[in-house]
């Protein structure tokens, strides 16, 4: 039997088709009572890791799994797991209500909860149209439904916002942030940081099939450094000022321009005023989370060899962090570090989920 403790692990897990690497050597954990984001550019190797851990693809070596057992040894599955996949089927003519009847009868559920799934998911009103003719959002909310019906204690969701309007998305993010709290586990796939950003407390970065950062999402934020630039009569000699006060991250540019980190601009116009330095202009950088998600990836994109062990070579701004942190560790312990610097928080919300279109 698994050890229902709900935790995802995955474990140096590789996978080739023929001459093409779609995993290698991935590795990292998710635990109950978050929602993790498994991120990364497509044809990073996502939805082939996700397939892997559900059983569908055998990979070439490591291990993927739930509850400390494959997939396929979890006893019945749908009460330990529920899951959505890209380009899943329905019957076209089959109606929401009886394809969800199917699965409740397949997985010996009552069809009570499927009015339940149904209304949870908004698609009531619809449910007895041909899924056929359902939209995009409408047949993701269907795969949900579905994915539910075993009140299953692991959710894994493959691009889930696909198709979803937005307040569709916010219902999403309410939805399995309030599942996740019930100490359930949680994990999205997307190729893009910002559909899920607001949903996610944890976050698995993958690029050409490797680790490129795994840890709360809140630690990948305080690595964003945001810096001001300033615009000084005399940059030597606010230079000498700032790190007098203490401000010692502070580099002149050849503009004329100072860029300082580590300082607000008022403490910054402060020291200059006090060293009798006049300043025409300060400029803030704001960090910018979805830029540094795409410096990580985009070695992918560029051409760039990927290094086969990315080192941390994470340095602070006026160089743009050429992105990249350590692989993974191992399953259980703790996440990694990338450098501190307070970064503002986003601003969860929640909206409610109309009725089916
Ligand atoms: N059955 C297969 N046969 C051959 N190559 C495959 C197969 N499945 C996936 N691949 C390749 O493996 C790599 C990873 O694909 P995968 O679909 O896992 O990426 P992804 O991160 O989910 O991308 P996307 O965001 O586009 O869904 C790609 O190069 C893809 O072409």
């Amino acid at each position: 039997m698994h050890d229902g403790s709900g935790r995802i692990a995955v474990q140096n897990l590789t996978k080739q088709f023929g001459a093409v690497t779609a995993v290698q050597n991935l590795s990292f954990t998710v635990e109950p009572g978050s929602v993790t984001g498994f991120l990364g550019p497509n044809g990073a190797g996502k939805t082939t890791t996700l397939r892997m851990l559900l059983g569908l693809v055998t990979p070439t070596s490591g291990a993927a799994t739930i509850n400390g057992r494959p997939y396929t040894q979890l006893g019945n599955p749908a009460r330990v797991v529920g899951s959505v996949l890209e380009n899943e089927g329905f019957h076209p003519r089959r109606t929401a209500r009886n394809h969800l009847r199917v699965y409740a009868a397949a997985i010996g559920v009552p069809d009570q909860r499927v009015d339940e799934m149904l209304g949870l998911v908004g698609l009531t009103p619809a449910a007895d149209r041909p899924a056929g003719g359902y939209s995009l959002g409408m047949r993701q909310r269907l795969s949900l439904a579905t994915a539910l019906l075993g009140d299953p204690q692991v959710l894994v969701l493959d691009e889930p916002s696909n198709g979803l309007d937005p307040e569709g998305i916010a219902w999403l993010r309410g939805f399995l942030q309030s599942f996740a709290k019930q100490g359930r586990t949680v994990l999205v796939s997307s190729h893009l940081l910002s559909e899920v950003e607001q949903m996610i407390d944890q976050v698995v970065i993958v690029s050409a099939g490797m680790t490129r950062y795994y840890g709360p999402l809140e630690q990948l934020r305080a690595s964003q450094r945001s810096r001001v630039l300033v615009q000084p009569a005399d940059a030597n000699a606010l230079v000498s000022a700032l790190r007098e006060a203490g401000i010692t991250e502070v580099q002149p540019a050849q503009d004329g321009r100072v860029a300082v980190m580590g300082a607000t601009v008022q403490q910054i116009g402060d020291v200059a005023a006090k060293a009798g330095v006049a300043v025409y202009g300060m400029e803030e950088e704001k960090a910018d989370l979805e830029q540094l998600f795409f410096q990580m990836t985009s070695p992918q994109y560029s051409g760039q060899p990927m290094p086969q062990q990315p080192q941390n070579p994470y340095q602070p701004p006026p160089g743009p962090p050429p992105g990249g942190f350590p692989p993974g560790p191992p399953p259980g312990a703790p996440p990694q570090s990338p450098p501190q610097n307070p970064y503002g928080p986003g601003q969860p919300g929640q909206q409610g989920w109309g009725g089916g279109h």
